[in-house]
């Protein structure tokens, strides 16, 4: 079996890449937002814009010694410090980049700023004037099933990073590269009572999706139990954490937030975290208590590209690699339902992938196209 360690990872110095792009136009938009929409004073502006000097033409350095993990970051960091910052994995340079950033606006540091999310105002602006459509509680169970997945998996386009960056621009759902549901349906049956774990994406539209579908999962005796993983701190702009899944509650219509309310007083629905969701890697490097929980679920869903990058790692993989091979690592069930933002690709059918390619167009990283794979075998 190939062992992730043997794919080339995707770096970001390679002009006119996508990852490229993220660092030449993406984050010094970001950093420009975010400084022009906050009170900040002198010292956090200029934090804000040496950070934005550094990831653009400067060398990676490390956390301040006063950072309370600067420890964890100097050994995840001593062998990419001094190298430019595209020159090192894309995806440990970009979660190395959002660990600065909340160390640039004083995240941590007791005073006025501490714990106020620096993503906060674009979550807020995507969620003005919106309502969740309404549910369609006509339609016969195992459409409505499918339709709540599919309402999930699309939801992932709301990506605020991606929005920042410019690049949503008109990004229209084209359809799915790989559609496994069938398989997940399979083992995820009425009264089948399975304990699940739900690893978060974005906030706002997403997670507003995602507890529809728990809703849905949980009232019909699919899911026994599920455990919402988010993110322990804002990170990647719009990740959710424990304070946008209330903020998504408030928005749900009234029944479905009464019944996920009452599914966490009665133990069926916990929120969870764990620091490894803002570590710089791969799940294969997940820590052995991670590693169990995914173990002891009866299924993993993994939401969005981030997550997506993590299980196959950010590799040049072949795209017709088949799914099983690239994260045969993963000790447990899963399912990934992701809209592609970034290059990494695994489980393509060639056909599917040479009338892709055939198009001349980008599809790998618009959101245009989306994917649900999975390592249950097909029942
Ligand atoms: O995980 P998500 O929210 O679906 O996507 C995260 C993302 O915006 O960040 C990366 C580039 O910064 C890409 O993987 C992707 O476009």
């Amino acid at each position: 079996m190939t062992a992730l360690a043997d794919v080339p990872e995707i770096l970001s110095n390679v002009p006119g890449t996508y990852p490229y792009g993220v660092w030449r136009r993406r984050h010094p938009r970001l950093l420009a937002r975010i400084r022009d929409a906050h009170l900040y004073p002198p010292h956090l502006r200029d934090a804000l814009d040496a950070l934005c000097e550094e990831t653009v033409q400067g060398v990676i350095t490390a956390l301040p010694r006063t950072a309370h993990d600067h420890g964890t970051w100097d050994a995840w960091c001593r062998e990419h410090l001094g190298k430019p910052w595209p020159d090192a994995p894309f995806l440990w340079a970009e979660g190395y980049f959002y660990r600065r950033l909340l160390e640039a606006v004083d995240y941590f540091r007791p005073g006025p700023w501490f714990g106020h999310d620096p993503f906060g105002f674009l979550k807020t602006e995507d969620l003005q004037g919106y309502a969740p459509e309404p549910l369609d509680d006509d339609l016969p169970e195992p459409e409505r099933a499918q339709q709540l997945l599919l309402g999930s998996l699309w939801g992932n386009l709301n990506d605020l990073g991606f929005k920042v960056g410019g690049e949503h621009a008109g990004a229209d759902a084209v359809g799915l590269v790989a559609d496994e549901s069938a398989a997940v349906w399979g083992v995820l049956r009425r009264d089948a009572g399975l304990a699940l774990v739900v690893v978060a994406d974005n906030a706002g539209q997403e997670i507003i999706a995602d507890l529809i579908l728990i809703d849905f999962l949980l009232a019909t005796g699919r899911a026994g139990t599920v455990a919402l993983h988010v993110k322990p701190q804002p990170t990647f702009v719009s990740d959710a954490t424990t304070s946008d899944v209330h903020t998504a509650l408030r928005l749900l219509p009234a029944p479905v937030a009464d019944r996920l309310r009452a599914a966490a007083g009665a133990g069926r629905l916990t929120l969870d975290t764990h620091a490894f969701y803002c570590a710089p890697y791969p799940y294969d490097r997940a820590p052995a208590d991670l590693l169990a929980t995914f173990a002891a679920a009866d299924l993993t869903i993994l939401k969005g590209d981030l997550n997506y990058r993590r299980l196959v790692g950010d590799r040049h993989w072949p795209a017709t690699t088949p799914i099983v091979t690239a994260a045969g690592y993963f000790p447990g069930r899963f399912v990934t339902l992701r809209t592609l933002k970034s290059d990494a690709l695994v489980g393509v059918a060639p056909d599917t992938l040479a009338a892709l390619d055939a198009t001349g167009e980008p599809w790998r990283t618009t959101a245009t196209h989306a994917l649900v794979q999975t390592n249950l075998t097909p029942g």
